[in-house]
């Protein structure tokens, strides 16, 4: 970190300014962005703004998109809400929870590719669970497998903090018994702390 950072912790605001400084290069260290999102202490006063939830399941609030350089989101799990088996579309994933606690399952590529599920069909085989609890960081990218990511609590929400670099609107979901692969388009449930009429229907991907 840099020597001159306050001691007392970065304000999401402060974070922020620095992710920027870290992408404001050719090549990031993204060794050095997982150290700063590890340095931001969870403060509901500077992301409140952005928590906001779905009865049906999580939400994506867009919070900086970056210099185009990252997306950097709040995301909002009701009880029990969880993502698709998922990849990350040739990105970097640093993610951060916020409140609560979240469970993150990985899982290898399937060994061949399918797009359409047949006599090939092949169940995706489990690497790890992990629970990641208030303040933990996790990293993934594509060449360390697929993961979903789930808030295992039935009395308790969950907040977490995402970065992706590069930004993308496209990723692939997998179900995990066959294998099979389809392309899911991401949206934002709010951008920015607001959330405007026409987005209330945006298409949603498939569980
Ligand atoms: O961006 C998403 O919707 C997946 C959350 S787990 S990295
Ligand atoms: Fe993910």
């Amino acid at each position: 970190l840099r020597s001159d950072l306050p001691d007392k912790g970065l304000t999401l605001v402060e974070l922020i300014q620095e992710l920027h400084n870290a992408f404001d290069t050719d090549v990031v260290d993204i060794d050095y962005v997982q150290k700063l999102m590890s340095s931001y202490r969870s403060n509901p006063q500077d992301w409140k703004k952005y928590a906001k939830f779905d009865r049906y399941r999580y939400t994506r609030n867009l919070v900086d998109e970056g210099n185009g350089r990252f997306n950097l989101m709040v995301l909002c799990w009701g009880e029990g809400h969880g993502s698709a088996i998922h990849d990350h579309a040739d990105a970097h994933c640093v993610m951060k929870i916020l409140q609560g606690e979240l469970r993150e399952t990985r899982y290898a590529w399937p060994s061949t590719e399918y797009t359409d599920s047949g006599p090939e069909d092949q169940e995706l085989r489990e690497i790890e669970k992990n629970t990641l609890c208030t303040n933990d960081v996790c990293y993934i990218n594509d060449s360390m497998g697929l993961h979903r990511v789930e808030n295992p609590s039935t009395i308790n929400p969950a907040i977490s903090l995402h970065l992706y670099s590069p930004p993308f609107s496209t990723c692939s979901i997998f179900n995990q018994k066959t294998g099979q692969r389809l392309p899911c388009k991401v949206t934002f449930w709010s951008k920015y702390g607001e959330r405007r009429n026409r987005e209330i229907q945006e298409n949603r991907c498939p569980e």
